[in-house]
């Protein structure tokens, strides 16, 4: 199930869509709400990184109405709101080369009301990086805490961050999971990350956006997702006639697939209630299990492909 939070949206697209060359994004309808973690979850190519540039007026959407911490795109309002987002691009600038991280800092002071030094110098001695060090002889990971360090030091009410672990070490992953927990505490911050990492999804999101091929296959609440979705084996009897057609009528079925003869793998957003079901018309369930993150997305997208 699809939730609608009764949480301030911090971004609400309706209809939103945008092209360019063949691929299409959206339309996309959503409420993403403030004060919470939201994870954008989808395959390679669905459109994550793509969504971030609209919201910040990089890529224009040309149709549909958006609105990010209540400025509408397109809306003559300016730029002004953007000071107020932190975005982590999914690629370093290369433009920036040239600079120390410091010097990099330093230009971000000039763009952001908020900005804090003492709060970059905190983010930098807790990455451990060196500030003085251009930007192009750091390693890829340096480079990242470097850029994550920038993105969170004038405190953003919004961050967009576009793969934020991509190249960190085990241990300075641990330090990013700290610095954005740390973010989140005073309640009115919003994060919005794209990733394919399950465990930062399971660490950090309150609420999960699937996205495929630039279209969102759902939101849910993360604790919510990961406790009703169940895969259930069953064991047709031949005994009692049992028939596929009546699996297909299972409460809460988001999938079914023949895993052997007479063995029915289905997954479900219903568990009790399919459970009991599959009873009733005569099935043996030799094995209920929760299901991983990657498992529902798969799901979500044989689905999604039937459908087309
Ligand atoms: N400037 C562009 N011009 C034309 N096509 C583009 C452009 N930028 C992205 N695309 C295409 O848009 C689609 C979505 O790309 P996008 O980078 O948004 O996906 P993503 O979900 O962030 O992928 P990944 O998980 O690999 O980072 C892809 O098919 C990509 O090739």
């Amino acid at each position: 199930m699809t939730v609608t939070t009764d949480t301030e949206a911090a971004v609400s697209l309706r209809g939103v869509k945008l092209q360019h060359d063949k691929f299409v994004l959206g339309p996309l309808q959503c409420d993403i709400p403030r004060g919470m973690v939201t994870a954008i979850v989808g395959p390679n190519g669905s459109g994550k990184s793509t969504l971030f540039r609209s919201l910040l007026g990089l890529e224009p959407i040309q149709a549909g109405e958006a609105e990010v911490l209540g400025s509408r795109l397109n809306g003559g309002q300016g730029d002004s709101y953007k000071t107020r987002i932190g975005f982590l691009a999914e690629n370093p600038h290369s433009h920036e080369n040239n600079l120390t991280a410091d010097e990099k800092a330093k230009f971000s002071s000039y763009w952001y009301p908020n900005w804090d030094f003492e709060r970059y110098y905190k983010l930098l001695r807790h990455f451990d990086v060196d500030g003085s060090v251009k930007l192009s002889k750091l390693s890829k990971g340096m480079r990242r805490k470097v850029e994550l360090s920038i993105t969170l030091a004038h405190d953003p009410e919004l961050l967009l961050l576009d793969e934020p672990s991509s190249g960190l070490d085990p241990f300075a992953w641990k330090t990013m999971l700290e610095e954005l927990r740390r973010y989140m505490e005073p309640g009115d911050r919003t994060l919005i990350l794209a990733t394919h990492i399950m465990e930062e999804i399971r660490r950090l999101a309150d609420y999960i956006l699937f996205i495929y091929r630039g279209r969102i296959l759902g939101m849910y609440e993360k604790d919510r997702l990961l406790d009703d979705w169940r895969t259930l084996v069953v064991q047709q009897q031949p005994a009692v006639g049992t028939s596929i057609e009546l699996l297909q009528r299972t409460p809460g079925l988001q999938g079914l697939t023949e895993a052997g003869p007479g063995l029915y793998r289905l997954e479900v957003d219903e568990p009790e209630q399919g459970e009991t079901y599959c009873r009733s018309c005569g099935f043996q369930v030799l094995a209920v299990q929760r299901m991983e993150l990657e498992d529902i997305l798969s799901c979500l997208i044989r689905k999604e492909e039937a459908r087309r």
